[in-house]
């Protein structure tokens, strides 16, 4: 069985080399969309009876690792020195730093290797997660999928 929880963020970045609008700085509002196998929990009595895991639970932890992190922050990446060292003029700037461009598919990749180890098989379900989908915009996205 599969679930999958869908989350929105607000982020700026731009693509230092790209050869059109998008190595301007700018935003997006990023929605993540995370997919989760298991088992369906069988376990008498216990509140997630029926469920592969509480969706409440995966927006937690979906929130504490990626979203809150992201969200209203400006995603650079550690080699666009320009962008760097004008966003470190600005004391308390809410900059998060990429080893790589922030690209759909890095973001993607990224999302997912934080969030692989944040959700936890804890009824002994098989939980694990299978795939982020990055929406850069409604009309782009980007799929990272577990690979083994
Ligand atoms: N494969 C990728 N291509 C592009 C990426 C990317 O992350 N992966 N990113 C960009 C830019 O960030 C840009 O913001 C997106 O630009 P664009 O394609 O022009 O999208 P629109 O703003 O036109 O989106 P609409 O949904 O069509 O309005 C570029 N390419
Ligand atoms: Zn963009």
């Amino acid at each position: 069985m599969q679930i999958t929880r869908r989350l929105e963020f607000d982020a700026g970045h731009r693509i230092p080399n790209h050869n059109s609008q998008c190595r301007h700085l700018h935003g997006h509002r990023y929605a993540l969309e995370i997919t989760l196998s298991g088992d369906i929990i069988t376990t008498e009595g216990v509140s997630e009876q029926g469920m592969v895991m509480d969706f409440s639970e995966v927006k937690r932890i979906a929130n504490e690792v990626v979203v809150e992190v992201w969200d209203h922050a400006f995603l650079v990446y550690r080699g666009d020195r320009a962008v760097l060292d004008f966003l470190e003029t600005m004391p308390g700037h809410k900059t998060v730093v990429l080893d790589v461009p922030p690209t759909a598919e890095h973001l993607a990749m990224i999302a997912f290797n934080l969030l692989n180890s944040a959700y936890r098989d804890t009824y002994g379900n098989h939980l694990r997660l299978e795939r982020v989908r990055l929406y850069e915009t409604p009309n782009n996205w980007a799929d990272h999928l577990r690979t083994e």
